[in-house]
């Protein structure tokens, strides 16, 4: 598989959309160029992609509505702009996805709701929830609450950390260059552009400079810092203009745009490390001697055939362990069915799930993309 087919399978994207771009460089919302964007998410919405935007521009917005030509300098001014601009953001959102039928979902986080193990887990649900919905989630940062000390500071940060807490495939970071270019392309006609690099390569510090814009915070820095923390859950990333024809359709084709950057250690490898150190288990599978032999051969999926009992309260999504008869841990992983349905099927071929449940959503208990062995 070439690196850019990673963009055409992936099942699970976070789209992240700068100030600059959102509000045609702070003359107010760009809905025409916001409709674009929607009407492309829409048509991935529509392939079974689940989507989860994260959005700037409250602040720019905000400005614009105020009537203020200069960024103010006090937090609670910018905290003032953002609170009033989140509005026309959340309305032009809504409405422009409802000209596809399909809801969204304002959802606003601190620094403090993704460092916090419980209210970190409470967001993956309500997150999970919304994708299975086909809710698309429109992210921002809570500006209003946040101080200085615990502020994201850029919503690149933010977008990497959704990535994370939902397990995307990938983070798309369109911003108003083409990509991440060997230096500064405001500052330096003759830059060019970046293709394709692994997140961690050093050598891309010296090309990343901050932001030259008036609205945007980051610059390509936090972007850069964004991919490597995307990667840590196993997402690449992509740095695109946001204002190329069909950018989102043409990334989906496989076309090379912008800057793919990637984790080192391969996307599975590097999700599976993230699951296992991050998410706690909601319950058992004892599994019978068969399936602990092919768990632990490597390499295969878990069926509900092979499952003995299933004890514990979870529900899709979350990570159960997978234990043997004498009660010794085999495997961890995201299980796909509710602890009431796994115990209907436990025991029972992927052939007989339609018929006991009435519907099959996956015909594997746990899929080995999703499994760690312990
Ligand atoms: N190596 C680089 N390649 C591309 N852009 C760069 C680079 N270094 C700094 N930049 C600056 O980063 C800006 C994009 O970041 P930013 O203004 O924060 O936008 P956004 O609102 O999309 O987050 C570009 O306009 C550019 O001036
Ligand atoms: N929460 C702020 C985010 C500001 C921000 O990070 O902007 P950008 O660098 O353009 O993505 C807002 O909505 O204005």
């Amino acid at each position: 598989m070439t690196e850019r087919a990673q963009l055409s399978q992936a099942r699970r994207l976070v789209v992240k959309i700068g100030s600059a771009l959102l509000t045609n460089d702070g003359r107010g919302l760009d809905v025409p160029a916001l409709g674009l964007w929607v009407d492309q998410m829409a048509a991935l919405v529509e392939q079974g992609v689940e989507l989860v935007v994260v959005s700037s521009g409250s602040v720019a917005e905000g400005m614009s509505r105020l009537g203020w030509k200069k960024r103010p300098e006090q937090l609670h001014e910018l905290q003032a702009a953002a609170a009033v601009g989140q509005m026309g953001l959340v309305q032009t959102w809504e409405a422009e996805f409802k000209r596809h039928g399909i809801h969204t979902a304002q959802i606003l986080l601190t620094h403090d709701d993704l460092s916090d193990r419980k209210r970190y887990l409470n967001g993956r649900s309500t997150l999970r929830a919304l994708l299975d919905f086909g809710v698309v989630p429109i992210v921002n940062e809570n500006d209003t609450v946040v101080t200085d000390e615990i502020r994201f500071g850029d919503n690149d940060t933010l977008g990497a950390l959704v990535a994370n807490v939902v397990e995307a495939d990938g983070l798309i970071i369109l911003t108003d260059q083409l990509g991440l270019f060997d230096k500064d392309p405001r500052k330096n006609p003759d830059a060019s552009l970046v293709t394709e690099r692994f997140a961690g390569d050093r050598e891309l510090d010296a090309m990343a400079g901050g932001s030259a814009g008036v609205l945007g915070r980051g610059g390509m820095q936090t972007k850069l810092r964004a991919a490597r923390l995307a990667a840590r859950s196993g997402a690449f990333t992509v740095v695109v203009g946001g204002r190329i024809e069909g950018v989102l359709t043409r990334l989906r084709q496989g076309e090379v745009l912008g800057t793919l950057l990637l984790p080192e250690q391969g996307r599975i490898a590097a999700r599976k490390q993230w699951l296992a150190s991050h998410l706690q288990t909601r319950g058992r599978l004892t599994l019978d001697d068969g399936a602990v032999k092919v768990l632990r051969l490597g390499g295969r999926s878990l069926l509900p055939v092979g499952v003995k009992a299933v004890t514990g309260q979870f529900r899709r999504g979350e990570m159960v362990s997978c234990v043997d008869q004498k009660g010794n841990e085999i495997a961890r992983g995201l299980v796909n069915y509710s602890a009431g349905e796994a115990g209907a099927i436990a025991g029972r071929s992927s052939n007989s799930i339609a018929d006991i449940l009435g519907y099959i959503s996956d015909e594997e208990m746990i899929h080995r993309d999703n499994m760690v062995i312990v």
